[in-house]
């Protein structure tokens, strides 16, 4: 794969047995991985399957309860990561009764050194954003618009994305995703966005982290998973999988009349008269989100560097 922003060698995020717990119980339980610099990495899992947990530990608003995460090679939320990330959520921290321009300006000044003015005003004017108009008088969708064009004028190694555009209407969404996508390849940005809207994120990410009740189920290239993964279509009597997928592992499989639908990963050639083809990253994902004890899958990039140091 022929990718300009990707950094190689240098990392975004690293989980060595990360734990972290509520009041309720644990919300990240031994999860391991890594995401490499450069890339857009897809955050996605069920409900409740401990995304926002991870990325706020990640942004250093709360603390690891076992293990550890390093970002950018170092403590999340210390002295030195904490300028060179961004972290946005639904949640915006802006400020109703300051304009357009003073939030602006309160961006400049909280990062001396650092801040991209032609950046952050690039995306407020494409919004056609008042400069004098109050924050409190824009709608979601401006509110949105403005809080990215803080996190991105910051100018962060990585961008930490919560969510941040589920409130936008799907056209905004788009148009938000697309200038976010840019402005993060013009300056290697790597990009962690939480989502559930699988469809969004085909085109968009070129990584992929699946967590699913604390765990991590699937870590790495998109390309990669998607061509480990095969769905498989044919002609089958009866409710169990044939025999002859027993070689492979089997995510899912569903059999309507006669025809039997399956994701596999295969360990070899597939047995039998079955039309296969690699699976669209949606139904992939839809797949491992539908069967959650299907064993995990982490490509080489993925895996975390320092386990046998940290072992
Ligand atoms: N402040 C909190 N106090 C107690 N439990 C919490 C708190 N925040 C999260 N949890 C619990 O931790 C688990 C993981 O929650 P988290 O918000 O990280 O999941 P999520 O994947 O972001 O979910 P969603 O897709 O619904 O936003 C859930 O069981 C949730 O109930």
């Amino acid at each position: 794969m022929t990718d300009l922003t990707f950094l190689p060698g240098r990392t975004a995020l690293e989980a060595v047995g990360l734990g972290a717990r509520h009041r309720r119980g644990w919300a990240l339980r031994d999860c391991s991985f890594r995401v490499p610099a450069g890339r857009v990495c897809a955050l996605v899992g069920p409900n409740g399957a401990g995304k926002s947990t991870l990325l706020s530990v990640a942004a250093g608003l709360r603390r690891a309860d076992e293990g550890a995460l390093a970002v950018l090679d170092g403590a999340p939320g210390g002295p030195g990561v904490r300028p060179r990330v961004s972290y946005l959520a639904q949640e915006k921290p802006l400020y109703p009764y300051f304009t357009v321009e003073d939030t602006l300006r309160m961006g400049r000044e909280l990062n001396p050194g650092r801040w991209d003015a032609a950046a952050a005003e690039r995306l407020v004017k494409e919004g056609n954003l008042p400069p004098h108009a109050r924050v409190g008088q824009l709608s979601g969708g401006q509110r949105t618009r403005l809080a990215l064009a803080l996190a991105f004028g910051k100018r962060p190694e990585l961008l930490l994305l919560d969510e941040p555009m589920s409130d936008l209407d799907p056209l905004v969404r788009h148009e938000m995703t697309a200038a976010l996508m840019t402005e993060a390849a013009e300056n290697a940005t790597t990009i962690v966005l939480a989502s559930h809207v699988l469809a969004e994120l085909e085109g968009v990410c070129d990584y992929l982290l699946l967590v699913g009740d604390g765990r991590v189920r699937l870590a790495g290239e998109v390309e990669d998973l998607l061509s480990a993964h095969r769905v498989v279509v044919g002609r089958h009597e009866g409710g169990a999988p044939p025999r002859s997928f027993a070689a492979h592992t089997v995510i899912s499989s569903r059999t309507t009349g006669r025809q039997l639908t399956a994701m596999i990963r295969p360990e070899g050639p597939i047995a039998g008269q079955w039309e296969t083809e690699e699976p669209s990253l949606e139904d992939l994902l839809l797949a491992h989100l539908r069967n959650p004890g299907a064993p995990s899958l982490l490509t080489p990039s993925a895996e975390p560097r320092s386990r046998k140091a940290a072992a």
